[in-house]
C-alpha cells in the first residue's frame, strides 16, 4: 500500500483567478477575461497528480502518461472533492461535457503542475538551505553524510531519497528517490511548519526529466557519478547525463559539486567543464578536494580532506570501501559549499554509522564478513566486489539478481562483472515484477558466457533465500559474503506481489541456521 502523501497542517487557499494569473505569467495559458472567471470563485487548497490522492478542494493535474491519460481518472478525483482540473488540450477534449470542474488548459501541465505546487504552498524550498545529490550509485550513501554534516552544523534536518522520507525526528517510508512535484512541494511545506531549517534531497534522471524539481532552488547540489542504468527510459547514456546536467543549470542551483574519479568516466569531467565555478572531488589528485593520507579498512577509512585555499580537514567515515572515501569527500565538499564550517561538516560526516542496505554488516557470530549492499548497476557491482576483495584475506562469495522491469542491457554486465571479480557468484531472483526470472537469469548469465577471464565458480539459484543459505555454506573464515542488489528493500515484487523480504533478516538467518560459527565451510 502507497502511504498517503504527507499534506501541511495550515492548508493554503489561493482562488482559480489566482492560479490563472500564474499560468498567464509562466505564459502557460491565456489571461482570463473578467467574464470568463467562474462565479462562486473556486478556492484551492492543495494539489496532487494523482486520483487516488484527492483531498476536498484540491486542484487535480490529469496528466498525459505512458499508461494512461490522468483525464481518465478525473470523475473518480471529481468524487473525492476535487476543485478544478489542469490538464492538457487532450485531456480537456476528453473531459468535455463529462466532468462538472472547472478546467484549465496548458500545453505542458506537467512541468506547470511543478511551479503551481511551489506556488500553492507559498515557495517552502526557498525557507530552507536546499541540497540536491544526484548522479548513477552513491545519491542515497552521499545524502545521508550530508545530513549528519548539516545536523552537526546545528540544522534541524529534512532528508528524501530511496530508504526513507525525515522531517526532524519523524521518519515515513519513501515510494520514490524523488516524489512527484506536487507531493514534494507539500512536503516541504510541512517540513518549514515543523523548523526544519536544512533538506537533503536525492534527484532521480526521472525526476529531472519530468519536471519533479523545477521551482526549487537548490544552495548546492551533488553530481556523484555516472554510469550505465535506466537505458528502459533514457534512450541513450547522452540523453541520461543531459537529464542528470539539469540540475546544474545556474538558476536552479548556486554551488555546483562534480564527482570527476577517473574510474567512473568522463561524464563527471565534461559537467565540470560544463559548469562555471564548479567544484571538483576524487579520492586522488588532481581534483579541488582530494584524500590525502588515505587508510582503508574494513569498518571504514580515515583521511585528511584537501581542498581549495589549502583547507586541510582531518576526518573519518565509517563506512567501508574506498567509494566511500569519495562520497564522504562529495559530502565534505557539498557543505562547504553551502556554507557549513569544514570542521563542522567533518565532524558530522565522521558520526554517520551506517546507511540501511549499503554495505550493512550481518553480525550473527560467523568468521567472516557478511555484508548486504544495494549494488543494482554494473558499475556498482564492480565497485563494491574490487572494494571487498582489498577488506579480506579470504575468498569474495557474491549472491546478486537483477530486477525485472528495469533495464534490460544491464543484465549481462552485472553478471559478468560477478563472474569476473568475485571468486564465487549465486545468481538469483531479485525484484521479478511482471517479467520471467527465468529469462532475466538467463540474460545474466548470457554476459557470463562472453567474459573469457571468467574467475567465479558461478551457480544460478532462483530462489532467493536458497541461494543466500548457499552462499553462507560456502563462507569461512577470512572470507566475504556480499548480498547485493536489494539492500534496504523489505519485499520482493513478483507479478504485482510484494512478498515480505529483507535480505538482512535473511542472511542473518542463514548464518544462523548455518550452525557452525568456527566452520570452515570448504
Ligand atoms: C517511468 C516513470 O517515471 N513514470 C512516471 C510517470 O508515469 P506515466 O507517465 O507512465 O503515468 P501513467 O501511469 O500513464 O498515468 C498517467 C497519470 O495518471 C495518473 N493516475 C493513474 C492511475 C490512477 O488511478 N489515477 C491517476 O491519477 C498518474 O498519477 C499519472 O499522472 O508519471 C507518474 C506520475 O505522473 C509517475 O508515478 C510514474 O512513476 C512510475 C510509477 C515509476 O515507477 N517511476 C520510477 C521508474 C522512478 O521515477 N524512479 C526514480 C528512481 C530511479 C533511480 O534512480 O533508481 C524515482 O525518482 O523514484
Ligand atoms: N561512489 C560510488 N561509486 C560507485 N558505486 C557506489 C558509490 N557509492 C555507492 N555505490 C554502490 O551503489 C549502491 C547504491 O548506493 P546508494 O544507494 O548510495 O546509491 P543511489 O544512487 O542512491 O542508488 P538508487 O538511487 O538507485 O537508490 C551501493 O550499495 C554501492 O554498491
Ligand atoms: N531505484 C532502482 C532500484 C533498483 C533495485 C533493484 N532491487 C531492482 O528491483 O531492480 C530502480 O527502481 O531501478
Amino acid at each position: 500500500m502507497t502511504p498517503p502523501a504527507l499534506r501541511p497542517a495550515h492548508r493554503p487557499a489561493r482562488t482559480l483567478t489566482e492560479l490563472r494569473a500564474l499560468l498567464a505569467d509562466l505564459g502557460s495559458v491565456q489571461r482570463a477575461a473578467a467574464a470568463d472567471v467562474a462565479a462562486p470563485e473556486v478556492v484551492l487548497h492543495g494539489v496532487t497528480h494523482d486520483s487516488r490522492a484527492v483531498q476536498p478542494g484540491d486542484l487535480y493535474a490529469a496528466l498525459p502518461g505512458s499508461h494512461a491519460h490522468g483525464a481518465d481518472f478525473a470523475a473518480a478525483a471529481a468524487a473525492s472533492g476535487a476543485a478544478a482540473v489542469l490538464t492538457d488540450p487532450a485531456g480537456a477534449a476528453a473531459l468535455a461535457g463529462s466532468v462538472d470542474l472547472p478546467v484549465v488548459t496548458t500545453a505542458d501541465p506537467r512541468s506547470d503542475v511543478a511551479q503551481v505546487a511551489d506556488w500553492l504552498y507559498g515557495q517552502p524550498s526557498r525557507s530552507l538551505t536546499l541540497l540536491g545529490v544526484t548522479g548513477t550509485n552513491g545519491k542515497t550513501t552521499s545524502a545521508f553524510l550530508v545530513d549528519a554534516g548539516l545536523r552537526a552544523a546545528g540544522h534541524r534536518t529534512g532528508l528524501l531519497g530511496t530508504v526513507e522520507t525525515r522531517i526532524a525526528d519523524e521518519r515515513v517510508d519513501s515510494v520514490r528517490t524523488t516524489p512527484e512535484s506536487s507531493d514534494l512541494q507539500a512536503l516541504f511545506a510541512v517540513m518549514v511548519e515543523r523548523g526544519v531549517t536544512a533538506a537533503t534531497m536525492e534527484v532521480s534522471s526521472h525526476a529531472l526529466a519530468q519536471h519533479r524539481v523545477d521551482g526549487l532552488r537548490f544552495a548546492g547540489a551533488l553530481f556523484t557519478n555516472l554510469s550505465q542504468d535506466h537505458l528502459d527510459y533514457h534512450p541513450t547514456m547522452r540523453d541520461y547525463f543531459e537529464a542528470k546536467a539539469r540540475l546544474f543549470e545556474p538558476e536552479r542551483t548556486a554551488a555546483s559539486v562534480i564527482g570527476i574519479e577517473p574510474g567512473a568516466g568522463t561524464w563527471g569531467l565534461e559537467l565540470a567543464a560544463r559548469v562555471p565555478g564548479s567544484v571538483t572531488y576524487a579520492p586522488d589528485p588532481p581534483a579541488d578536494w582530494w584524500a590525502d593520507d588515505l587508510t582503508v579498512g574494513a569498518r571504514g577509512s580515515s583521511f585528511t580532506a584537501r581542498g581549495p585555499r589549502g583547507l586541510a580537514v582531518p576526518m573519518e567515515v565509517r563506512l567501508p570501501g574506498r567509494f566511500n572515501v569519495a562520497n564522504a569527500l562529495g559530502a565534505l565538499a557539498l557543505l562547504v559549499a553551502a556554507g557549513i564550517e569544514p570542521r563542522a561538516a567533518a565532524a558530522g560526516i565522521g558520526t554517520l554509522a551506517g546507511v540501511p542496505g549499503r554495505m550493512e554488516p550481518i553480525e550473527a557470530g560467523q568468521p567472516y564478513l557478511a555484508l548486504v549492499d544495494f549494488a543494482h548497476t554494473p558499475d556498482a557491482v564492480e565497485t563494491v566486489l574490487t572494494s571487498v576483495r582489498g577488506l579480506v584475506d579470504g575468498r569474495v562469495i557474491v549472491v546478486l539478481g537483477c530486477g525485472g522491469d528495469r533495464d534490460r542491457a544491464k543484465r549481462p554486465l552485472m553478471g559478468a562483472a560477478a563472474a569476473r571479480l568475485a571468486d564465487l557468484a549465486f545468481l538469483t531472483n531479485d525484484n521479478p515484477r511482471s517479467e520471467d526470472p527465468a529469462e532475466i537469469l538467463a540474460q545474466m548469465t548470457a554476459g557470463i558466457d562472453r567474459v573469457a577471464t571468467s574467475a567465479a565458480k558461478v551457480t544460478v539459484i532462483p530462489d532467493r533465500a536458497e541461494a543466500i543459505a548457499a552462499a553462507v555454506a560456502e563462507a569461512g573464515p577470512g572470507d566475504v559474503v556480499v548480498v547485493a542488489g536489494k539492500g534496504h528493500e523489505r519485499g520482493q515484487e513478483q507479478n504485482g506481489v510484494v512478498t515480505p523480504f529483507d535480505d538482512r533478516a535473511v542472511l542473518a538467518q542463514a548464518i544462523a541456521d548455518a550452525g557452525r560459527p568456527t566452520g570452515t565451510g570448504r
